[in-house]
């Protein structure tokens, strides 16, 4: 594992240190300030403590533009959209395009190229500089596999060292649901990467990346600071 650990008592400290940062990353910035959100399960606390009394208005909403590290594809809303996860927190709270979402309606590869051009159109340029961030901050997950955004151990994707964004065919979980996924390149073209991992169902794969075995979320850093938001059930 690169980066530091920071080991906080439960989920709710774990989204409330992630919010201080996300705030002080949006201040220390004039301008234009792009985030790069996680999906599944363990962002909702930090999504809903920042659209909330205590963190909302300490948040320049007008200047934020929210990114995704990966998304399903496909009309399948049973398998979860990150989008719809950002959308049912921040409300109208980000104002008329300052939302990009993934395309989903597409072939995934379909899909991918869309990303991949929003997100030179945002850059202004289809080459990653390396000391020009793509974004100001990326938040990460932690799967029990060792996967990270959509990067799955044993996958093509989690090695792809030249394209932003990629087609994740196979998800390498049940039930199949095909990806689209940053990689790590675009990932870690940022100041500051944050890990939120909460739960015992974490303790395994943060084990196995430790030990150094190769899985994708080990792979991952900032080209700034990496930093992982554990809590004490994840960290054991
Ligand atoms: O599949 C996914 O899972 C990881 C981790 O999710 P969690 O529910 O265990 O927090 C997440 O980072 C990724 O964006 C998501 O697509």
């Amino acid at each position: 594992m690169t980066g530091r650990r920071e080991v906080l008592p439960d989920p709710d400290a774990v989204a409330r240190a992630a919010a201080g940062r996300l705030v002080a990353v949006a201040g220390a910035k004039a301008g234009r300030v792009g985030i790069c959100l996680s999906g599944g399960s363990t962002p909702k606390l930090l999504y809903r403590l920042l659209a909330g009394p205590e963190f909302r208005d300490r948040l320049p909403w007008g200047r934020l533009h929210w990114f995704f590290g990966d998304e399903r594809v496909g009309d399948r809303p049973e398998a979860g959209s990150n989008r719809r996860l950002a959308e049912e927190a921040f409300g109208d709270l980000v104002p008329d395009g300052h939302l990009h979402p993934i395309p989903t309606d597409r072939t995934p590869q379909a899909c991918a190229e869309a990303y991949a051009s929003a997100l030179q159109t945002w850059y202004g340029a289809d080459r990653l500089a390396p000391a020009r961030p793509l974004f100001d901050l990326v938040l990460l997950g932690l799967g029990e596999d060792g996967h990270t955004a959509s990067l799955f151990p044993g996958k093509p994707e989690a090695r792809e060292g030249e394209a932003w964004v990629v087609a994740v065919p196979e998800a390498g979980l049940a039930p199949f649901v095909p990806r689209v996924s940053l990689t790590l390149p675009a990932l870690a073209a940022t100041p500051l990467m944050l890990f939120l991992v909460t739960g015992a169902g974490k303790r395994a794969p943060l084990a196995r990346i430790a030990s150094g075995e190769d899985l994708p979320a080990g792979h991952a850093r900032a080209r700034g600071e990496t930093l992982w938001l554990l809590d004490e059930a994840a960290a054991g």
